[in-house]
């Protein structure tokens, strides 16, 4: 019997990932042969020097670019060989996406943006769901905030709305790009405790990439790339621990 992903407790898998960019003559390679699991419950960061492959991993994880070579499994589905509309339809149910650009639409309300995800499915929040997005509202501190569109939000705001709307559907798989970078420290931590709580109480796996080692120091696992290649994979670590290995790469790069 073949052993399917989901029976190991895996969430996500990639297999021999590669993505290059460029010309044959002057080819890129973002990333080199890339192979891991994202388990269940498991909030994963991952950290390295810039130009390093993070968000091209990020990407190709979540279905929204294409690998050179390799796959992507979720759960027992392997990404690469879908359809558009079939991707499409399995990111809206299972992946929830924090990015620094926040894409919250403009002529929606705040309440309008959260429930966005729920639209686009063609359905309305259930009664459980309702609790859950309230209590997303008022740890984020948005509750006075719901009937004002975007652009009255300042960029914190506007992040706590994008992590909002992430978390709304309770989707098998977050990932957040740089989900603190705007916050203040206060707000920060607010942010990583909610997203630590998403996968130890709700079960939802949690991709973050960060270069800052307090926010990594949430994560119960930090993934280090360099040069398109994971070359740490590191239990949960002091962030005195997480800035020196960071350091170090840095200073060898
Ligand atoms: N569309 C593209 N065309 C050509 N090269 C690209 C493209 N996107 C990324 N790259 C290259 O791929 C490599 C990895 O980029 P990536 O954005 O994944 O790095 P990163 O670790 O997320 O960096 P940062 O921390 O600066 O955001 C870099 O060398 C980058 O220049």
């Amino acid at each position: 019997m073949q052993i399917q992903p989901s029976d190991l407790g895996l969430i996500a898998r990639a297999v021999g990932l590669t993505k290059r960019y460029g010309t044959a003559a002057n080819p890129v390679t973002a990333l080199d042969d890339v192979s891991l699991g994202l388990r269940r419950g498991e909030f994963t960061a991952i950290m390295g020097p810039s130009g390093s492959g993070k968000s091209t991993l990020m990407h190709l994880l979540a279905g929204l670019d294409q690998a050179t070579a390799g796959e992507v499994w979720l759960g027992d589905t392997d990404i690469t060989r879908l359809s558009d509309s079939a991707l499409t339809v399995l990111r809206r149910r299972r992946i929830g996406f924090v990015f620094q650009s926040f894409n919250l639409v403009p002529t929606l309300d705040i309440a309008g943006n959260i429930r966005l995800p729920f639209e686009l499915d063609g359905r309305k929040p259930s009664g459980i769901e309702r609790a859950w997005i309230d209590e997303l509202v008022d740890t984020l501190g948005l509750r006075e905030r719901l009937g004002h569109r975007p652009h009255e939000l300042s960029g914190g705001q506007q992040q706590r709305v994008a992590i909002a709307r992430a978390l709304a559907t309770k989707p098998d798989l977050v990932f957040a790009d740089e989900p603190t970078g705007n916050l203040d420290s206060r707000t920060g931590r607010e942010v990583l405790a909610l997203l630590a709580s998403a996968a130890s109480l709700h079960g939802q796996s949690i991709a973050m990439v960060t270069h800052d080692p307090i926010a990594a120091s949430h994560a119960d696992r930090i993934l280090y790339l360099s040069d398109g290649r994971i070359v740490r994979d590191a239990p949960r670590s002091a962030p005195e621990e997480i800035s020196a290995y960071m350091l170090a790469m840095e200073a060898a790069a």
